[in-house]
């Protein structure tokens, strides 16, 4: 039950970091713009045209995978595509359920309420969120003691899409009450090189085909990776070229920056170097890692840890991470004959 003390009013908070300029500008605004994530995109064009028909609102969605994959984009997509309101919020801005109330109130017929980090919503406002989700409902108690009331508010129909980089942490009463549930995944180079080139154009910035390859193959999987080097490219080729992405210049301009051919970066080889010179290969525990490089525990599950899995460098055992063979041969050193780490 939501509390509100009288007097105490319900307000919105649905103001997020704004994305920078650079950001906005690179965003696919519908569906036939943004590249990739095949089936997701199939999925959810379905949804919407189906609603459409009907002249219903959307089920409630939920989109999971790592930074950077366009979770938020395909969100502002969805609301473009369906021709409704977004709101957007996320779960550690709902701190009180005053404001998750706030928000829910404000909402019109058909609006799309985006919670982004829908995982770190508080267990307590969740509990709101069932009904609100279901039978688009909100049972508040106003006043405390003998005074209070409880008071049942309708809330108009409307779609939930929740964002998360970390489906596992989502309870499975909230994860449930989303009709439909999708996982991006890691983008190929060939939809980067699309990607690259499209923001490429965008930016009024001439790009070879093996230019455009040069930076995907060091975006780790993830388009807003790839538009970062895209404007360092840019940069580079202004100032040390004629302006022109070049196979030979994206190539020059990256090494400069440190990162190699396989995307790694100075954090991704110092967690390798770390696993295999101080923990001996593993298994070790993520905390431990995160004080050995000096990283925010978070940061290394949400963002180096999947990619370097991805890429077969490291792998999660129930006793901690292990180095894998290709991880000493990327650090250049030899891969443990008996296998001790990577086989446990
Ligand atoms: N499929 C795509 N096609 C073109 N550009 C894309 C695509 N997906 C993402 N982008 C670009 O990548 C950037 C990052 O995407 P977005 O902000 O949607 O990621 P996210 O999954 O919400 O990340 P986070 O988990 O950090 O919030 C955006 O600026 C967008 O321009
Ligand atoms: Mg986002």
């Amino acid at each position: 039950m939501l509390v509100l003390r009288m007097g105490e009013s319900f307000y919105t908070r649905t103001t997020e970091t704004p994305p920078s300029a650079f950001d906005l500008s690179l965003r696919p605004p519908a569906f036939s713009e943004f590249r990739g994530q095949e089936k997701i995109k199939e999925r959810l064009m379905l949804m919407v045209e189906a609603a459409r028909q009907r002249d219903d609102v959307l089920d409630h969605i939920l989109l999971s995978g790592p930074p950077g994959l366009g979770k938020t984009t395909l969100a502002n997509i969805i609301a473009n595509a369906v021709g409704c309101r977004i709101h957007t919020t996320s779960g550690p801005q709902i701190e009180k359920a005053g404001d998750l109330a706030g928000v829910l109130t404000n909402l019109e017929k058909g609006d799309i309420l985006f919670i982004d980090e829908i995982h770190r919503l508080h267990p307590a406002i969740e509990e709101y969120l069932y009904p609100a989700m279901e039978d688009f409902r909100l049972d508040i108690i106003i006043d405390q003691g003998p005074n209070a009331r409880s008071i049942q508010l309708n809330l108009p129909k409307f779609t939930l899409v929740g964002a998360t980089t970390r489906a596992g942490m989502l309870t499975s009463p909230l994860r449930s009450r989303f009709g439909l549930v999708n996982r991006l995944d890691y983008y190929t180079q060939e939809d980067l090189c699309a990607i690259i080139e499209r923001s490429a154009g965008l930016l009024n910035v001439p790009v070879e085909p093996a230019g455009a390859l040069q930076i995907a193959l060091r975006s780790r999987g993830t388009p807003r990776v790839a538009n970062s080097l895209l404007r360092w490219v840019r940069d580079f080729a202004q100032v040390r070229g004629n302006g022109i992405i070049t196979e030979q210049l994206a190539h020059d301009a990256l090494t400069m920056i440190e990162i190699d051919d396989d995307g790694l970066d100075e954090m991704d080889k110092r967690l390798l170097e770390a696993m295999i010179y101080k923990f001996n290969g593993g298994p070790v525990g993520l905390s431990s890692l995160a004080v050995a490089v000096g990283e925010d525990a978070s940061t290394l599950e949400d963002v180096h840890e999947p990619f370097l899995i991805m890429q077969g460098y490291i792998n999660r055992t129930p006793r901690g991470r292990v180095a894998m063979p290709s991880a000493y041969l990327k650090m250049g050193a030899t891969p443990p004959a008996n296998g001790q780490g990577w086989l446990l």
